[in-house]
């Protein structure tokens, strides 16, 4: 039997829309994320266990999981007959790579489990293409970091699909997540298909001055470059509250803030305990809507997804 578990990660992050992902861990020694028990067997079986697992599809086949067990079989042309059990910790909808989580550490599980028959790459493009067939396109800014940990940028050019970026160690990530759902395809489909060269040229400067500035090590100039033009001005009336909440949780510390993938979820980033921690109070008290939101601060994955038994 092999355990995997595969973290949460924030989309986009702020700057790098459909390009830009990092990987999440809880300081307080939390797996925000999904795990995975496989074992071979006489049949194929999936169980879903988990706080979510009740947020899963009823019918098997509808199962994310039961995707990738049947496109990784098709792809080494072998039935590998499986028991799987899925922990569903992340809620689904929630911007925190929910589905991602679940591709990874099943594909992840069943490429250990075969004695890693496929590449790293073609693992990454496999995730990728079962992430598309869920969002209606492809993108790799949650399957990447969270297999692949850290900061990841997706460059999908000489046979490379995404590349990490240099982090900085002392930046901590607060997320907190409402208690609601916003789906991926519809947050997607509200975003419109051209934008002016201005946008483009404010697009650029940003993504490119923020990777410029994770390489010369300079994290206010970085902070600084964490503005999004492409998705945050059409997909913020969606999330509870988002500009006021941007607006105190900056004025409290946060070197930055924005949309944790299609929301509802928000990131905020800054470099101490005590406004990580008065960051915290404001979005428990002000951003979460239901009983089983959450606000959690954590730490660059620098890992990715793993074996954990
Ligand atoms: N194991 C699974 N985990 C998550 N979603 C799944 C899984 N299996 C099937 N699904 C379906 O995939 C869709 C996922 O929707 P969506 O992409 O909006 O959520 P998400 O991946 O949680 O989003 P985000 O990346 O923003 O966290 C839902 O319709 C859900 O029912
Ligand atoms: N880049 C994707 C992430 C989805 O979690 C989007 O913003 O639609």
């Amino acid at each position: 039997m092999i355990k995997v578990y595969a973290p949460a990660s924030i989309g986009n992050v702020g700057v790098g829309f459909d390009i830009l992902g990092a990987a999440i861990l809880p300081t307080d020694g939390t797996l925000l994320g999904d795990l995975i028990q496989i074992k071979q067997s006489k049949e194929f079986q999936l169980t879903n266990i988990g706080t979510f697992a009740h947020q899963l599809p009823k019918n098997i086949k509808d199962n994310i999981v039961w995707k990738c067990w049947d496109q990784f079989c098709k792809i080494i042309k072998k039935k590998i007959l499986v028991t799987i059990v899925l922990e569903k910790n992340m809620p689904i909808g929630s911007g925190l790579g929910s589905s991602a989580c679940s591709i990874v550490s099943s594909l992840f599980a069943m490429n250990e489990l075969c004695n890693r028959p496929l590449s790293t790459n073609k693992l990454l493009k496999l995730m990728g293409k079962l992430e598309g067939e869920i969002s209606g396109s492809i993108h790799y800014d949650n399957v990447s970091p969270c297999y692949l940990g850290g900061l990841q940028l997706i460059i999908e050019k000489n046979n490379k699909i995404s590349q990490k970026i240099p982090n900085f160690k002392n930046w901590l990530w607060i997320i907190a997540w409402p208690g609601i759902k916003i789906s991926t395809a519809d947050a997607r489909a509200l975003l419109p298909s051209q934008y002016t060269r201005t946008t483009c040229i404010k697009h650029s400067r940003n993504l490119s001055g923020f990777i410029h500035a994770s390489y010369t090590m300079q994290p206010k100039l970085a902070a600084n470059f964490i503005t999004d033009v492409i998705a945050e001005p059409y997909r913020s009336k969606l999330l509870p509250n988002f500009t006021q909440t941007k607006t105190t949780i900056k004025k409290i510390g946060a070197l930055a803030c924005g949309i944790s993938g299609s929301g509802p979820s928000i990131f905020a980033i800054c470099d101490n305990d005590l406004t990580a921690k008065k960051i915290s109070k404001y979005l428990a008290n002000h951003y979460i809507q239901s009983k089983q939101g959450f606000v959690q601060v954590c730490k660059l994955d620098t890992v990715g997804t793993r074996i954990i038994g």
